[in-house]
């Protein structure tokens, strides 16, 4: 999270008045994210997170959003409650923004992740998968490969800024992955498509909760594993890490196993995954919006796991083998 738009104090108990979640004590902007404003609210009830929605949400989205999360925990998935006003409505206007209170969730994300939390998430994720299966919102992925190219063009002209010849770089990969390379046939449903080590919080080795839905979709599954393997599985110098990927790909499969056009299209999708967040990072990075609580990730990052997955040959440089399913 960060924070883009402030919230005044008397705005804020005005706002809070709507709700019975007790009398504000304190709050507090969330220095972390990049995506919305996120704040802490400590009540006389206890904590609970506002977040007032900004650039990437559309509003029509919320509802998606907010009943996913409700479904989820009717289905064993811990991860946010939306709080209802005493009206029984969980979305909000604040500051001019789309606004939602969530409940707290206990448990710290992994600053730096470990075989067995790559272990966790993976396991995490396809109980996620699972959970999604009976789900029936729909929502479309608004940055799967069609959206890519808005990214781009937003960037491109000030990309050599940050390294040169990224411009022709990413060009090249986006054409790449337009040119009809994309799988469209492989098993679909509910995805996070943001299970980023921040938005999964651990107690001890197991995992306590996952958060942040507001990318949530429905597109291909092993999408969703091609997008952790690249968030959980390289290490600070950026070396892959193989045991780490093996660990995610063998929990995840012991839920639900991946199937043979899955598992070979994983090094694609893991491209896809890298020039995605590449892309958004990049036009973050150059669009700082001025006073914001906001520190921007940083795009060279994936940069350098996106040639790591272009030389990927198969699932086997993942630590895996090939199998009918991966199990
Ligand atoms: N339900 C929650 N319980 C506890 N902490 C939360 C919760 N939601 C968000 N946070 C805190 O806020 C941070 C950023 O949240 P996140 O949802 O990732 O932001 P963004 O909306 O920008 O994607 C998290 O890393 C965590 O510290
Ligand atoms: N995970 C994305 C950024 C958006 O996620 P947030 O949960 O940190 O707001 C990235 O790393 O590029």
């Amino acid at each position: 999270m960060a924070v883009y738009t402030d919230v005044a104090a008397d705005e804020l108990a005005d706002f809070l008045s709507r709700y019975d979640i007790g009398d504000l004590l304190s709050y507090k902007g969330i220095a972390e994210g990049v995506e919305n404003s996120n704040f802490l609210l400590h009540t006389s009830r206890g904590y609970f997170i506002l977040t007032l929605y900004e650039k990437r949400v559309a509003r029509d989205d919320l509802p998606f959003f907010l009943s996913l999360m409700t479904h989820l925990a009717d289905s064993g998935i811990n991860c946010p409650q939306p709080v209802a006003d005493r009206e029984g409505r969980t979305l909000a206007t604040l500051a001019g923004r789309p606004a939602a209170i969530i409940s707290f969730l206990d448990g710290v994300w992994p600053r730096k992740p470990s075989v067995v939390h790559c272990a966790g998430v993976g396991q995490a994720l396809a109980k996620m998968h699972l959970a999604g299966r009976d789900f029936a919102m729909k929502r479309a992925n608004a940055l799967s490969v069609a959206g890519w190219r808005p990214l781009f063009a937003a960037a491109e002209a000030r990309a050599d800024e940050v390294q040169p010849g990224l411009r022709d770089f990413l060009a090249a990969e986006l054409s790449y992955l337009e040119s009809g390379v994309w799988p469209s046939d492989l098993p679909q449903g509910l995805i996070h498509a943001d299970l980023f080590p921040d938005n999964v919080f651990f107690i001890g080795d197991e995992v306590s909760g996952i958060i942040d839905f507001t990318f949530a979709c429905n597109d291909l599954l092993a999408y969703d594993v091609a997008i952790c393997l690249n968030a959980w599985c390289f290490e600070a110098d950026h070396a892959f890490n193989v045991t780490k990927a093996r660990a995610l790909l063998s929990a995840y499969t012991r839920e639900r196993p991946l199937d043979a056009a899955e598992q070979a299209a994983l090094p694609l999708l893991a491209r896809g995954a890298a020039l995605r967040f590449l892309l958004t990072r990049l036009v973050d990075w150059l669009n700082v919006p001025e006073g914001a609580l906001v520190k921007p990730k940083d795009p060279m990052e994936y940069v350098r796991k996106l040639r790591f997955q272009q030389n990927v040959a198969g699932i086997r440089d993942y630590g895996v083998e090939i199998a009918g399913a991966v199990a």
